[in-house]
């Protein structure tokens, strides 16, 4: 379908003012969730703007491996046909790097009675699953795991049943349940979750739920989640999904304009569920110029003051708010630290360890994260550490910088961003590629 984009394995980018005009990325949470909704529906979706990330090139190779036929049409949309979608003997399915992903789709491939090998690469192979060790037997499903870790064996078929899980770690496992759950028709069924995190992806899970026509559950203030009696979906009709701007991806390039700009940036709804549109009241607080319309975001340099932020509910915000925090003068404090043990890296620690070969000082307190700014953004050799949020930090970070920042392992950023690079130096970055 799409053309593979290359990124060397080093990138350099020199410091300078950036301007213009960029549209933001589909975002992966958007267009993973509208694969597994397409799938569960059995019938036909058509999903305009569909993302090109690796995590969302991985879930449609799942979709298909589990008896979806995916077929992209001249506009560029994929029209995904789930009628009689079953896998028709063991399947084995790779889901790359993507947590959500593995997450999600796990229980709604355990709704097939096959025996079922999920595997993975990369970080994910040591980011915690024994999640399901625990709720998937619960469920009526065998399942043996390396420890809590990948690969994962899985033999069906799921039944919804009452259960009780704790959403502390992360909400993907909520979200997978809830459409394995709405896909069998669970009916007087009810998820109680306690001390569920990142709220707001899983209002993005049921508000994709809705726009595909599944079966929604009643939710009880984020502590149960309920599927009624009688209730059912509406899998009939055909549906259209358009995939939303992506704020994780986009809160770098409002930040890099807060840093570096004046820059506008299309294609992020405002009314949006997403966690990181939370980004906006990080740019309100930093003093930065900011004007938010339906139709763009402008944002400009001001005079950049530290911050506080609460992100345990939007975790993947702190990459970029520690790059802001970096040109703010004073101590910026972040709450949430402990969400980021388990991402694609420790990125409390990775990027206190980056940020600190930039002479950013950064100390973290139990659950906050203190960013000392304002005291000058050094040159130097950086390491995306694998991580695609860490590589992006590091890129906007260089925006200032007193001189060029190299990032190693740049290529990083194709899990969630593939034209980041490029959507830079259409802002007017001057980037050199080894
Ligand atoms: O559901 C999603 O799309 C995501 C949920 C979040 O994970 P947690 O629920 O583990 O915080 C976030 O960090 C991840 O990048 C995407
Ligand atoms: C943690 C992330 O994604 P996932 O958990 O889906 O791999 C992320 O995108 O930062």
């Amino acid at each position: 379908m799409q053309e593979e984009i290359s990124i060397p394995y080093t990138v350099i980018i020199s410091p300078g003012n950036i301007s213009g005009n960029i549209i933001a990325p589909a975002s992966k949470s958007s267009m993973q969730r509208a694969c597994a909704a397409a799938l569960v529906k059995r019938g036909v979706s058509q999903i305009f703007n569909p993302g090109i990330s690796n995590d969302d090139i991985a879930s449609l190779g799942v979709i298909q491996n589990l008896g979806a036929r995916v077929t992209q049409q001249d506009d560029g949309s994929l029209v995904i046909d789930s009628t009689d979608a079953a896998p028709k003997e063991d399947v084995e399915i790779n889901f790359g790097e993507s947590g959500l992903g593995i997450r999600m789709f796990t229980p709604i491939a355990a709704l097939n009675a096959v025996n079922i090998d999920i595997v993975g690469r990369g970080s994910l192979t040591t980011r915690p699953m024994n999640f399901f060790d625990e709720i998937l037997p619960q469920l009526g499903v065998e399942i043996s795991s390396n420890n809590g870790l990948l690969p994962l064996h899985l033999k069906g078929a799921l039944q919804p049943a009452n259960i009780e899980i704790d959403g502390s770690l992360s909400s993907q496992f909520l979200t997978g349940l809830l459409l394995a759950f709405a896909a069998a028709d669970a009916s007087d069924v009810t998820i109680e979750v306690n001390d569920l995190k990142s709220k707001p992806y899983v209002d993005l899970t049921l508000k994709v739920m809705q726009d595909f026509g599944l079966k929604l559950p009643v939710n009880n203030n984020y502590q149960s989640f309920y599927f009624e009696k009688l209730q059912t979906g509406n899998k009939k009709t055909k549906v259209s999904y358009t995939v939303e701007g992506d704020w994780s991806g986009g809160a770098f390039l409002l930040v890099a304009g807060a840093i570096a700009g004046p820059i506008k940036v299309a294609g992020l709804e405002v009314q949006s569920t997403q966690a990181d549109k939370a980004i906006l009241s990080a740019l309100q607080d930093c003093g930065c110029q900011l004007s938010v319309s339906d139709k763009e975001i402008e944002v400009a340099p001001a005079k950049l003051k530290a911050f506080q932020f609460d992100a345990n509910d939007c975790p993947d915000l702190f990459p970029p708010l520690v790059a802001l925090a970096a040109y703010c003068e004073g101590t910026t404090v972040i709450e949430g630290v402990e969400r980021l043990t388990h991402k694609e890296s420790n990125r409390a620690l990775t990027l206190q360890d980056e940020f600190a070969k930039l002479g950013i000082e950064i100390v973290l307190q139990n659950n906050l994260m203190l960013i000392k700014g304002g005291t000058g953004v050094k040159g130097g050799v950086t390491h995306s550490r694998h991580d695609h949020r860490i590589a992006m930090a590091c890129a906007v970070a260089a925006l200032k910088a007193e001189t060029a920042i190299t990032i190693e392992e740049a290529a990083a950023v194709k899990k969630s961003y593939p034209n980041f690079y490029k959507h830079m130096e259409q802002l007017g970055v001057s980037l050199c590629a080894q």
